[in-house]
């Protein structure tokens, strides 16, 4: 079920490093949203902050509020591994178990979570393959190891690892970046599948990328060396690469600085 997100005044540090400065967003369900700026703007930081990934490097905390559906996933009584099940993320680089077989990939969460029946295992294999566009190129080699697989293969394969939990929000640390054009095409279209389900946030470097996918847009910049990033604007994609509000987000999109 895919859910709605509120960032209300988050602030992300690292030690005593101010990273990123009072962020306010919202993300609607059913609906990708990417994040754009220049590196080191926070734009990774703040999406490892909305499932509460970014308290896993040591000395990073963060200041302010989460909301999925009007609950703060940083209330007190919330288990950070839990929020994790339900806001499920790709990284940059496919990571899958290389030796484990690919239906064990996609199935490692359930298992986890202390699924035994194999059927059962079976089912959720086929449906999350399926789901990431996977199935007909693995469905004879199930049981060969993950590893195995082209890297925009691996990269679904990850995916499918993702969805296969039933994740309310799915985020993407720039899951093409690693890809080739045809296999960044593949994920691109597989996101657009995706967003029927789920809530999508994708940070990318790539902005033909975020006009092709995405319904929202936020530029993320950084004001001088040593300074917190922070969220210039965020609006309609379609808003913010032809008439932007800020002058800073402008000078970005038609690559003036960057
Ligand atoms: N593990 C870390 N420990 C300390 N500082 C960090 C860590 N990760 C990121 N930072 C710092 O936080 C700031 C934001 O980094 P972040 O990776 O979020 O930016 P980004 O916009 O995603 O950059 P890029 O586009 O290059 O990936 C940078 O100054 C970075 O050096």
């Amino acid at each position: 079920m895919a859910k709605r997100i509120d960032v209300k005044d988050l602030n992300l540090f690292y030690g005593k490093f101010h990273a990123v400065n009072s962020v306010t967003l919202s993300v609607p369900p059913r609906n990708v949203t990417a994040f754009i700026g220049p590196s080191g703007c926070g734009k990774s930081t703040v999406l490892r902050s909305l499932n509460r990934m970014h308290e896993v490097i040591p000395g990073a905390r963060a200041e302010g509020e989460v909301l999925l559906d009007g609950e703060d996933i940083y209330a007190s009584a919330v288990d950070p591994v839990s929020v994790r099940r339900t806001i499920g993320m790709v990284f940059q680089r496919p990571n899958p178990f290389p030796t484990m077989s690919i239906r064990d990939n996609v199935v490692a969460g359930l298992k986890l979570a202390g699924t035994r029946d194999k059927k059962k295992l079976d089912e959720v294999a086929e449906r999350a393959l399926r789901g990431a566009n996977l199935w007909a190129e693995v469905k004879d080699r199930l049981g060969k190891p993950g590893g195995g697989l082209s890297g925009g293969q691996q990269q679904r394969l990850c995916i499918a690892r993702a969805i296969a939990v039933q994740p309310d929000v799915l985020l993407m640390d720039e899951p093409c970046s690693a890809l080739d054009p045809i296999s960044t095409l593949a994920i691109e279209d597989l996101i657009t599948e995706l967003k029927k389900d789920y809530t999508i946030v994708i940070v990318t470097h790539n902005m033909q990328q975020a006009a092709r996918v995405s319904d929202q847009t936020a530029f993320f910049n950084l004001l001088g060396v040593g300074q917190p990033g922070q969220l210039i604007e965020i609006d309609d994609t379609e808003k913010i690469f032809s008439n932007p509000s800020q002058k800073a987000t402008e000078d970005y999109i038609s690559g003036r600085f960057g």
